[in-house]
């Protein structure tokens, strides 16, 4: 995944995004329609009194030329209000489908006026289906702005907000007040006239012009497009960053499993060792080492001990006559009936060589001396040639350790009396010093 744009450099894109819109805006050239250009409006045509009057040599309302959208109205003889003016059919009228103009701001007409009316109306009619009747020209809703004369002697801009529905059009349709806002989603026809009495006197009108001015995207929809982009890019920047935050996190978590692993490893690695440290490699009981750890162990317990020492009688010779390989079996099974016969507590192990160190707790002599008795004749009696071509004997030194008192003189006191057991002709379990023999908690 890549990474997330950094917060500046998001903002800065972000800025110059925004200033881009707003100034693409301002900049977009506008959006026009001219009324009068030939193929815009469906159809156009002069309002007021067309036909000849009796004794007048023209008639009230008349072209002087079409092309150019010159007209010149002149009632005589008639009084009252009296049409004079241009209208512009938009989109199929007959059938109440007219142009949406609502994207248009302006109106923009040159409009050349000689006459006496005071005001120039420009109006349009918007067919609203909910009251509007096709048949019925007037029934699309009349919106409409008067222009003072003079306002008209130049070219004016008209404000399509400037539009508002006539009051006589809202008196004659009795509407609901919503049905009398002024709408250019749907223009049928506009018109420029004169709302006047305009008897006795000629009116010229030339339309030079009628354009339509609007924006393509209005400031409001460039402000909630604007808005709309700040909210998708910091919507794009949470997601990416929690995106980058569940990556960052996940790959924190498999780097912690894997440490617990390698720790876990480690550690049953490290207990292996030191396993193997104290282990005896032949046998599988402890080594001197091991031996000497589980002294001090309980040596500090405070406890009588007794030490039982053995070592296999003429085991050189078994060596010499089977060879080494049997003696290491020989040591294998030694170490196999020892252990056998020892109770959870007691400790034994290997001290070097062919001679193996039992320790147990004691109250009295009699109880390592009777242990190393069972021992030697558990293996006088036991088979430790697999092939059964020899048996073989032990000798047993055995000795207290009173509580506090340092194993290592015990031990010599062991080894003294394994010594004499040899010395006796062997097979045999001899006791340490008298001192050992009266020793009792
Ligand atoms: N196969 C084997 N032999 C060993 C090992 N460690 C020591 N030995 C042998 O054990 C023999 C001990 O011989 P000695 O000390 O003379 O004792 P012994 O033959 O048992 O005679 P006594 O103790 O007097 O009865 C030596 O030949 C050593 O080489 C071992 O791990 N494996």
């Amino acid at each position: 995944m890549r990474p997330a744009p950094s917060n500046p450099g998001f903002l800065a894109a972000g800025i110059a995004l925004t200033v881009a819109m707003l100034l693409g805006q301002s900049w977009l050239p506008p959006r026009t329609m001219e009324l009068t250009r030939p193929g815009v409006a469906s159809n156009f045509f002069l309002v007021g009194a067309q036909q000849a009057v009796e004794g007048q040599d023209e008639p009230p309302v008349r072209w002087v030329d079409v092309d150019r959208r010159h007209w010149r109205c002149h009632y005589r003889g008639i009084d009252g209000r009296q049409g004079c003016g241009l209208t512009f059919m938009l989109g199929d009228a007959e059938k109440g489908h007219g142009l949406d103009l609502s994207h248009f701001d302006t109106l923009h007409m040159e409009l050349r006026y000689k006459g006496s009316s005071p005001f120039v109306r420009v109006a349009l009619r918007n067919f609203d289906a909910r009251f509007s009747k096709p048949e019925d020209g007037n029934s699309a809703r009349m919106q409409s702005v008067n222009l003072r004369q003079r306002d008209v002697a130049k070219p004016v801009d008209i404000e399509m907000a400037e539009l508002t529905v006539p009051e006589w059009w809202m008196q004659q349709f009795d509407l609901a007040r919503e049905y009398n806002r002024p709408s250019l989603e749907n223009v049928t026809s506009f018109t420029v006239d004169l709302p006047a009495d305009l008897s006795g006197h000629p009116q010229d009108l030339v339309l030079r012009s009628l354009t339509l001015k609007g924006e393509w995207i209005s400031r409001d929809r460039v402000y909630l497009g604007i808005l709309c982009l700040w909210l998708l890019g910091a919507s794009v920047l949470a997601m990416w960053r929690w995106q980058e935050l569940r990556q960052r996190d996940r790959r924190q978590q498999r780097e912690i499993d894997a440490l617990t692993a390698r720790t876990r490893q480690l550690r049953v690695e490290q207990d292996q060792l030191r396993r193997l440290a104290t282990i005896d490699e032949l046998t599988g009981v402890l080594n001197r080492r091991g031996l000497e750890t589980a002294l001090d162990d309980l040596e500090a317990q405070a406890e009588t001990l007794g030490l039982v020492l053995l070592d296999i009688d003429y085991f050189k010779h078994i060596n010499d006559r089977w060879g080494h390989a049997a003696g290491d079996e020989v040591l294998r099974r030694v170490a196999a009936i020892v252990s056998a016969n020892l109770r959870n507590a007691d400790v034994v192990g290997r001290w070097g060589g062919e001679e193996f160190l039992i320790v147990c707790r004691c109250r009295h002599i009699d109880e390592p001396a009777a242990l190393a008795d069972k021992l030697r004749a558990a293996l006088a009696a036991g088979t430790v040639d697999p092939k059964g071509r020899f048996g073989i004997t032990a000798s047993f030194g055995v000795t207290l350790v009173p509580p506090g008192a340092a194993t290592h003189r015990a031990f010599r006191r062991a080894d003294a009396a394994l010594y004499r057991a040899k010395e006796a002709g062997r097979n045999r379990v001899e006791l340490g010093n008298a001192q050992d023999a009266a020793t009792t908690m």
